[in-house]
């Protein structure tokens, strides 16, 4: 991955993980993240709207790291860039996906979760990849056991990430940053609380400093 990003995503430490049902959500979100102090976000593409609010998302703050997740067909990718992503994520590993977006010079975090999967994303010459469902597929005792013989790889753990665990993992240096939905949770979004995801954000930040 190009050292320009892999340095963002490092300094952010923190991939918040948005599911956006509505467009017009997209804008506010991405001024509260970026209040909140984290200027990122992976949107993913579970919902219809996903595509809009990447858009959106740039337009409202062009300085923020907008990357797509949740991508799971090859069409979806060039959707995703032409929106404005700057970064593709998939939750399970892909070879189709994962080779494409190398060939044309698209930054992707395939998903893993085995030494299996781990094995393929190093074959294709990828350096870092998700680590999902983080908590539920081992945690940070299954991520330091793979990066054991796998020790070029640099993981972003994302699934069961909240406040009390981020530090354990971040604390680890082979963890690039984690990703997580626990500061832009649905409710909040439903309700338009934009000012409860900045003050979460505010509090994720902070947990952050501790340890990085
Ligand atoms: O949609 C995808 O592509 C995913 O990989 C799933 C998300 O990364 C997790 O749902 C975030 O996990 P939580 O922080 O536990 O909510």
């Amino acid at each position: 991955m190009n050292t320009t990003l892999l340095e963002q995503l490092k300094s952010f430490g923190v991939v918040p993980v948005v599911v956006l049902e509505h467009v017009q959500d997209a804008a506010p979100l991405a001024k509260a993240l970026e209040e909140g102090g984290l200027p990122v976000a992976e949107v993913t593409f579970r919902t219809k709207a996903a595509r809009e609010s990447i858009s959106a998302m740039k337009q409202a703050c062009p300085d923020m790291l907008v990357g797509a997740g949740t991508i799971l067909k090859v069409s979806q990718v060039d959707e995703a860039i032409n929106a404005g992503a700057q970064f593709i994520v998939t939750p399970a590993f892909d070879a189709e996906i994962t080779k494409y977006c190398l060939e044309h010079n698209i930054p992707i975090l395939p998903g893993t979760s085995t030494p299996t999967d781990v094995q393929a994303a190093y074959k294709l010459g990828v350096d870092v990849v998700k680590f999902f469902p983080a908590e539920q597929a081992g945690g940070l005792a299954m991520i330091k056991a793979i990066a054991a013989p796998y020790n070029m790889m640099t993981f972003m753990p994302t699934g069961g990430i909240g406040p009390k665990n981020m530090k354990d993992y971040l604390a680890y240096e082979k963890i690039l940053c984690v990703g997580g939905s626990w500061m832009v949770k649905k409710e909040w979004i439903e309700q338009r609380d934009f000012a409860k995801i900045a003050e979460e954000t505010k509090k994720a930040v902070a947990l952050l400093k501790e340890v990085r």
